[in-house]
C-alpha cells in the first residue's frame, strides 16, 4: 500500500477509535473485516499505530495543537509505527517540520501527566501503592504485552512444545514462574502451527496461568470456573485435572462460552460443562450450594492490570465505575462462595491493580464470613514449586497472604489473587 494511503487509513482508523464508543479491539478487527485487502504488515502497522495514539494520548494531544490539519491525522503521525523515512514520503513539508520539532522534546521538558500518559483518577492509587515505582509501572503500562503460550500438559509437554516451535525457527523459553508457560520472542503468528491446532498450547499470559495454578484443582473433584468467559483459565483447570471430575464454566455471556468451544475442541478436555447464567443468583448456582470442592471466581473488573493489551480501558473508565464494579464483584464473590463445600477452596481473582478491587473486596469477605479461613498465596504457591513465590505476593503478615503481579516487576498484566478454605 502506498505510504499515503496507509497513514489515511491510520487517521480514519484513529477517529473511530477515539469515539470510545466500543472497546478498541472490537473496532480494529471490524475495519481489518471491512478492508479484506490489507497485508498483514499493514495490519500491523494500523494496529500498532491505533494503540501507540490511545498509550500516549495525554502526550499527543499536547503536541497535536502545534500542527494543522485534521486532528486524528496528527495523532496518526505523531503514533506511527514504522521507519520514519517512510512515514516521511507521506508528509507534507509543513508536516515533516512539525513532526521534527515534536521529535525534540525531551521528557524533562514535560509536565508529569505527559509523561505518565494515565488519568489522574488511576495516578493517585497507583502512587499510593507503589511510591517511586509508580514511574517504572507507568512505563511498562505503556508499551505491549509480551508473548506466553500455556502447553496444555493434558496433551504435550513443555519442553516437546518447546521444541516444535524452535523446528519453526520459533524461539520460545521456559516462563520463569509457571511450569505451564512458554514465553515467546517477538509475535509469529501461531494460530496455523501445528502445535496449535494440535491443541498443545493456548496462548495465555503468565499471571493468568498462576491464577489456575491457585485452585489446585485435583483429579476427579467437582469444580466451577464461576466467569469463565472464554475459558482461558477453564482449560488450564481442566488440564490439571486430567480431563477427570466434573468442571463447571458458568459465565453471563453466552457469546463468550461460544466462543470458548473451538479451543475446548481443541483442548481434547471431555469434562468441562459450559453453561450460561442469568446472574449471580441464577438456579443453577443454587442447585449446587455447598456441592463443589473448588471455585474460582475470576470476577469481572476495570481491567487496569491490562493496559499494555487494552490501553483504551483507561479512557473509558473512572472511580465510579470502580465503585460500581466493587459492588458486582463482592456480590458475585458471596454468591459463588455459597457452592464451595467445607473443607473447600475458594478463589477470587481479578486482573485490576486497584485495591477498591481487589484487598477491599477480599477483606470485606473474610470480616464478613467467619467460617472461611484465608489462605496465604504464596504457601501454595510455593508448594507447587513456583520459584520466588513469595516475591509474586502481598499483604498480611508476612507480604505472602495475596498473589499481586505487576507489569513492570513481574512481565505479566497485573493480577490480584486472594484465596480461602471452607471451615
Ligand atoms: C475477567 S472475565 C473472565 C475471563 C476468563 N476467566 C478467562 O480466563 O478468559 C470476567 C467474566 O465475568 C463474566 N461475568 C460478569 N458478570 C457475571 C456474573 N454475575 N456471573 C458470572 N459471570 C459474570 C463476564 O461475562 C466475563 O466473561
Amino acid at each position: 500500500m502506498h505510504p499515503k494511503a496507509l497513514l489515511d487509513a491510520c487517521s480514519e482508523l484513529v477517529r473511530l477509535t477515539l469515539k470510545f464508543d466500543h472497546p478498541a479491539d472490537a473496532i480494529v478487527s471490524r475495519f481489518f473485516r471491512e478492508n479484506r485487502g490489507l497485508g498483514p504488515r499493514e495490519r500491523a502497522t494500523l494496529a500498532e499505530t491505533v494503540y501507540t495514539v490511545l498509550r500516549k494520548k495525554l502526550l499527543f494531544d499536547h503536541l497535536a495543537p502545534s500542527g494543522s490539519g485534521p486532528k486524528e491525522r496528527r495523532l496518526a503521525i505523531l503514533g506511527f509505527y514504522g521507519p520514519g523515512d517512510f512515514l516521511r514520503s507521506a508528509l507534507t513539508e509543513q508536516e515533516i517540520n512539525w513532526l521534527d520539532q515534536c521529535e525534540k522534546v525531551k521528557p524533562e521538558d514535560l509536565m508529569e501527566r505527559h509523561r505518565h500518559n494515565l488519568p489522574e483518577w488511576l495516578v493517585q492509587p497507583l502512587k499510593d501503592q507503589l511510591g517511586d515505582e509508580f514511574w517504572a509501572l507507568a512505563q511498562s503500562m505503556n508499551l505491549g504485552a509480551g508473548l506466553d503460550l500455556r502447553v496444555n500438559t493434558f496433551k504435550a509437554k513443555r519442553a516437546d512444545v518447546q521444541k516444535d516451535l524452535a523446528k519453526s525457527g520459533i524461539k520460545a523459553v521456559p516462563t520463569p514462574y509457571s511450569p505451564w508457560g512458554l514465553r515467546i520472542a517477538g509475535k509469529p503468528a501461531l494460530n496455523k502451527h501445528e502445535a496449535f491446532v494440535r491443541g498443545d498450547f493456548e496462548v495465555q499470559d503468565e499471571g493468568s496461568q498462576l491464577l489456575a495454578m491457585l485452585l489446585d484443582a485435583k483429579r476427579g473433584e467437582m469444580v466451577v470456573d464461576f466467569c469463565a468467559g472464554a475459558g482461558g483459565k477453564t482449560l488450564a483447570i481442566g488440564a490439571a485435572m486430567r480431563s477427570t471430575g466434573r468442571l463447571y464454566a458458568f459465565d453471563t455471556s453466552a457469546g463468550r462460552l461460544d466462543s470458548f468451544k473451538p479451543r475446548m475442541a481443541r483442548s481434547g478436555l471431555s469434562n468441562v460443562h459450559p453453561a450460561a447464567i442469568a446472574h449471580e443468583r441464577d438456579d443453577r448456582v443454587k442447585r449446587l450450594s455447598g456441592k463443589i470442592d473448588r471455585v474460582l471466581v475470576d470476577a469481572p473488573c476495570t481491567g487496569m492490570g491490562t493496559l499494555r493489551r487494552n490501553p483504551d480501558l483507561k479512557w473509558r473508565q473512572d472511580m465510579k465505575a470502580v465503585e460500581e464494579m466493587a459492588v458486582i464483584q463482592a456480590s458475585i464473590l458471596q454468591s459463588a462462595s455459597r457452592m464451595v463445600k467445607s473443607g473447600g477452596r475458594l478463589v477470587y481473582a481479578t486482573c485490576s491493580v486497584l485495591p477498591q478491587e481487589n484487598e477491599a473486596i477480599a477483606e470485606a469477605f473474610s470480616a464478613a464470613n467467619p467460617d472461611w479461613t484465608p489462605l496465604p498465596a504464596a504457601e501454595i504457591l510455593t508448594g507447587l514449586k513456583v520459584e520466588n513465590a513469595q516475591s509474586l505476593c502481598s499483604g498480611g503478615e508476612n507480604g505472602g497472604q495475596f498473589l499481586r503481579l505487576w507489569p513492570h516487576k513481574h512481565q505479566t498484566d497485573g493480577f490480584f489473587a486472594a484465596i480461602w478454605e471452607k471451615k
